[in-house]
């Protein structure tokens, strides 16, 4: 498997966060996580991406033991909410500042740039700074920047939680054709499930310290522990309400 999460454990004092993590994730793959405020998935992710250590196990990335290495060199990129854009950038230095570190010829990073702005919808916001964008345009400017340096793994936390509904779903579109088109596998940490199911290939749910990795989608939803069955249950009831009430 492309990434193999062995044996993970970590503890914050007496409070033993997570505590067996074992699941693996095939490349080009995105495995949507779900699970309750405070059980852990926000650091899974960041043990994950290196930027807290575990007590012990292991992480292997594409057949490398990569759970002592830093985390610059994991080639891991961790995108949450609020991720913040370099504000004294515009929107084209921000998506370039990656290849511009690795040292890429100017034409390359000029043409690269411009491909990304045009898939992320920003065509003509090149020039802007980040304090003159939308959530969701800056949303698109961050994922350029993760994405253009190629990571072998993306790790997203809730990236859309701060954006409206509308926002929300062009934006889930997008991700979705965005990882297709570069091959993207990534783990993708969301509290609802309607957006679980829609950009996971495969979807976990985390309870316990543990993570627990469905076959597949109908299991998941058949599964009560997960909240599915009560969210139709919901929209059932209200359907059922809505027919028996008479219109006047
Ligand atoms: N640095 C820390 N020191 C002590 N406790 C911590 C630390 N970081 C997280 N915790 C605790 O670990 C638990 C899991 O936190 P975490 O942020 O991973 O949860 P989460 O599932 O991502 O929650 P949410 O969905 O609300 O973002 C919480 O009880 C939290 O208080």
């Amino acid at each position: 498997m492309f990434l193999e999460i062995q044996n993970i454990k970590k503890s914050f004092g007496e409070e033993q966060i997570v505590k067996d993590l074992n699941f693996s994730l095939a490349p080009h793959k995105t495995l949507s996580v779900l699970g309750k405020s405070g059980c852990g998935k926000t650091s899974m992710l960041k043990i994950i991406g290196g930027l807290l250590k575990a007590d012990s196990g292991k992480i292997i990335l594409n057949g490398n033991d990569i759970s002592s290495l830093q985390a610059e060199k994991r080639s891991i990129v961790y995108l949450y909410q609020e991720d913040l854009l370099f504000p004294h950038l515009n929107v084209f230095e921000n998506i370039a500042f990656g290849l511009r570190i690795k040292k890429q010829k100017e034409e390359h990073i000029q043409s690269k740039v411009k491909e990304m702005l045009e898939l992320l919808e920003l065509g003509n916001q090149g020039e802007k700074m980040p304090h003159q964008l939308s959530g969701g345009q800056r949303q698109r400017v961050s994922f350029g920047r993760a994405i253009i340096i190629n990571p072998a793994l993306l790790l997203l936390d809730e990236p859309f939680g701060s954006l409206d509904a509308g926002t929300r779903q062009r934006m889930q579109q997008l991700f979705k054709d965005i990882a297709h088109k570069f091959n993207i596998t990534s783990l993708f940490v969301t509290h609802d499930l309607k957006e679980a199911i829609l950009m996971g290939d495969e979807i976990a749910f985390m309870q316990n310290g543990k993570l627990k990795v469905y076959q597949n989608k109908e299991e998941f939803i058949a599964d009560p522990s997960t909240g599915v069955q009560n969210e139709i249950g919901f929209w059932e009831n209200l359907i059922t309400k809505e027919q028996k009430t008479p219109t006047l």
